[in-house]
């Protein structure tokens, strides 16, 4: 850049912020390349794309980890130091919730895939959590699948280096009861499955808060009740009010509805960029196999012409997995492997370390591998069976294009897949992904005949929502709690 072409940059930035100070309304410029220490908090919310869609009086983003060693988040140094990407800007999500979360509000919390939303929760709360103690557990993590809890648990496992934490895993199941019950706990990572079986005898008497990861899993139809009567089971063993934090990449309407009846601490909605969309680093493709021999023409087409490793191929079932899997053992230059959620641990651990060093180059796998798992350098994800849902989509596609790298994501449909075609194609659009117009006009002939996805998906989401209003729930919330008190 010139230096002419810097000096009217720096002359643009000095007019904003002096159009700001004569104008409170004023309405906010482009900031894209705007120097953050002239920003306030609106500017930088508007420079990041971060949307506050509930709640007052939100924190001023940060823009850089060492500013959260100072006034008012007085990170300890050991925690920043253990930042492996601390001279690095944070993500816009991080920049948000990290301070959301440090004033002790409750918040819901939609950025994209890759985006570093784990970081956003494991950094605040211990932060929050401030030492080890021997109070029992005061921050509890909630994953959907065994794989993500375990990934949860090593990432604070790498923030917390250093000090005595004891953060203890129980999705796989390898803690005993004695040490689940002892004070000697700091943070416990769980599905809901396993935290129902083990909430009785937990000590939580000390509990400060309640993180659930890919939210909108958990309160989906396949764990609501289990979730709402664990919400219940924690209020009646925590002795002082704590608060709650939900974090996914897609957050539903219903699920967005459903928080509001949970969250009352503050609650501050927080979402970055475009809201369920898949994320902006992915190149999203769709490629027409016909019918279902051709998918798997054309996936070894596309290994012949160089599909570079490591990749992900998802199907819609273990039998599925299984059945491709053989179909590519026939070739022995392929070095494939599969995953899905009834494979022992054993197994299930091998073929993610093999995966994650490179020893095999596609990994097959079903739905269950979809959410949250973050493997660096996936180059390429192929959507083998078309998902079942946009959501199920964003998250597939998710697992490559993270951290800021870019990369592909190519989804096979059929003539059957027609009509589930537009939702995925809205994605796309959304996200500035080319759909050719001959894909659109079959759309459109398919709709005519059939209702479309998004009616389907639409119906099917408010019939979930009016069951889970029409179930009585057991958890009410803190302030529902408080208001029982008084009435007593
Ligand atoms: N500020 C940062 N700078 C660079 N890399 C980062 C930063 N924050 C997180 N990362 C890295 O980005 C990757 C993705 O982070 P993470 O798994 O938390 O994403 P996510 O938003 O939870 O994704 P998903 O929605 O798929 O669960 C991780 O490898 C993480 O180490």
């Amino acid at each position: 850049m010139s230096k002419k072409d810097n000096k009217s940059k720096k002359k643009e930035q000095q007019d904003v912020v002096q159009k700001k100070e004569e104008n409170e309304d004023v309405v906010l410029g482009d900031f894209t390349d705007a120097n953050e220490e002239q920003l306030n908090d609106k500017e930088l919310r508007q420079k990041y794309k971060i949307y506050i869609n509930k709640g007052t009086e939100p924190p001023k983003p940060f823009t850089a980890f060492d500013q959260l060693q100072s006034e008012p988040h007085n990170f300890r140094d050991y925690l920043i130091n253990n930042i492996p990407y601390r001279d690095t800007p944070p993500t816009p999500v991080q920049m948000q919730a990290i301070p959301a979360m440090l004033q002790k509000r409750d918040t819901l919390v939609a950025a994209e895939t890759g985006s570093g939303k784990t970081a956003a929760y494991t950094l605040p709360a211990l932060a929050l959590l401030h030492e080890p103690r021997k109070e029992g557990f005061r921050c509890i993590v909630i994953a959907p699948t065994r794989v993500l809890a375990e990934q949860i648990h090593r990432q604070f496992m790498l923030f917390s280096k250093g000090k005595d934490w004891r953060i203890r895993d129980i999705a796989s199941g390898s803690v005993s009861k004695d040490a689940l019950a002892s004070k000697r706990n700091d943070v416990l990572i769980a599905t809901p499955m396993k935290l129902i079986s083990v909430v009785a005898d937990l000590p939580l008497s000390h509990l400060q808060m309640v993180i659930f990861d890919e939210a909108d899993r958990l309160f989906d139809m396949g764990f609501a009740e289990q979730v709402d009567n664990l919400l219940a089971s924690i209020q009646e063993r925590a002795a002082q009010n704590f608060t709650k934090h939900l974090f996914s990449a897609t957050i539903p309407l219903s699920v967005e509805q459903l928080a509001d009846s949970i969250l009352n601490v503050r609650p501050l909605h927080i979402s970055i960029g475009v809201k369920n969309a898949g994320a902006s680093t992915i190149d999203q493709k769709l490629l027409f196999a016909g019918d279902e021999s051709g998918k798997i023409i054309a996936l070894k087409e596309r290994i012949a012409q160089g599909l570079k490793p490591p990749v992900l191929i998802f199907v819609q079932s273990i039998e599925r997995a299984k059945q491709l899997y053989q179909e590519l053992l026939l070739d022995k230059s392929y070095k494939v492997d599969y995953i899905h959620g009834k494979r022992s641990d054993v197994a299930t651990k091998t073929s993610l370390r093999d995966f994650r060093l490179g020893k095999t180059w596609a990994l097959i796998c079903t739905d269950v591998m979809a959410r949250g798992l973050d493997f660096l350098g996936v180059s390429c994800v192929i959507n083998y069976d078309f998902p079942v849902s946009m959501i199920s989509y964003v998250h597939r596609i998710g697992r490559t294009g993270r951290a800021g790298k870019r990369g592909e994501a190519v989804t096979f449909f059929t003539h059957e897949d027609l009509p589930l075609l537009r939702n995925i194609a809205e994605v796309m659009n959304k996200t500035g992904c080319d759909v050719p117009e001959w894909i659109f006009k079959r759309i459109k002939k398919v709709s005519n005949k059939t209702l479309s996805d998004t009616a389907v998906h639409n119906a099917m989401k408010a019939s979930q929502l009016q069951k889970q209003q029409g179930t009585k729930r057991k958890y009410k919330g803190g302030a529902d709690k408080k208001n029982k008190k008084i009435k007593k």
